[in-house]
């Protein structure tokens, strides 16, 4: 069975950002990890993503897209079919195994109670992507102190109510931020970075920035590295990237590597 380290066991609060390529592969013992986890008094936020199933969906309507940076160009046709996917489908499903593991649990996305403010990241490469401008935390907050475990799907909303298809990791990295997060914790298929081959335990910043002007961190892995940098830079003190045995790479900032 599955058990969280040590280090995970420190925080207050924890975010944990279960990825599209792994979310349809977890059990329910994975599941029952999170309870554990309550029970000892860690609030805990879920954000996901959905890749594999907005490609199904996408690839059904005949639509095919490519990605700049690990992002997925959004068409105004696809923005719908995201939007639906992922707070129609991907998130009552992980809502639905959450509760079957005996975790309170409830659905939300960015249009909710205005959780997540965004605005175009960047039009012209990437059409309907956004970028959070605020997070209203007051939900959150409600909700964690009540023992319920928020799961957010990675729809932002402008200030005139249009839907953004954001990466579930920088969603992750900016609800970490705004809750002031000890820890945030990056669950995908792979265990965390690999440089030539081998699986990396611990790195910094510094080694970071090389791995991405050389090539070695591309696609879908940008998006974690850099929220992980962003949650470093405004002071959390670790991310882990890692896979579904919570086996993976703590991303630390330099002064605190020996
Ligand atoms: N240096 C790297 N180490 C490990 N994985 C990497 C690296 N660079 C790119 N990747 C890719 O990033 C993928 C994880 O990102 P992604 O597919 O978006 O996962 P998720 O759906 O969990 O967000 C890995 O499966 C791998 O193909
Ligand atoms: C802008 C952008 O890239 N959005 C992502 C949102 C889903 C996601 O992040 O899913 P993963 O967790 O599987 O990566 C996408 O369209 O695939």
């Amino acid at each position: 069975m599955t058990t969280f380290k040590s280090t995970h066991l420190t925080a207050r609060k924890m975010v944990i950002k279960l990825g599209g390529s792994t979310l349809e592969g977890l059990n329910e013992a994975f599941f029952r990890n999170f309870k554990a986890l309550q029970a000892q008094g860690i609030q805990l936020i879920i954000t996901h993503g959905g890749g594999p199933a907005i490609n199904r969906e996408l690839a059904a309507a005949g639509i095919t897209s490519h990605t700049v940076n690990g992002l997925r160009v959004t068409s105004e046709e696809m923005i719908d079919i995201v939007q639906s996917t992922l707070i129609g489908k991907v998130n009552p499903a992980l809502v639905h195994e959450l509760h079957a593991a005996g975790i309170t649990a409830i659905g939300l996305n960015g249009f909710d109670n205005a959780l997540l403010t965004s605005d175009y990241l960047d039009f012209t490469t990437y059409q309907y992507v956004g970028e959070v401008k605020q997070v209203n935390v007051d939900i959150l907050n409600m909700l964690t102190e009540a023992g319920v475990v928020p799961v957010i799907a990675c729809i932002g909303a402008t200030e005139d109510g249009q839907a953004l298809n954001i990466n579930g990791d920088t969603v992750a990295s900016e609800i970490a931020l705004a809750v002031g997060a000890d820890c945030l914790l990056l669950v995908t298929d792979v265990a965390g970075i690999r440089i030539n081959d081998e699986y990396q335990t611990e790195v910094t910043p510094r080694l970071i920035n090389c791995w991405i002007s050389e090539g070695h961190i591309y696609g879908g892995m940008i998006p974690k590295v850099q929220g992980a940098l962003n949650c470093l830079q405004a002071g959390i003190p670790s991310v882990q990237i890692v896979n579904e045995t919570l086996t993976g790479t703590t991303i630390k900032s330099e002064e605190l590597v020996k």
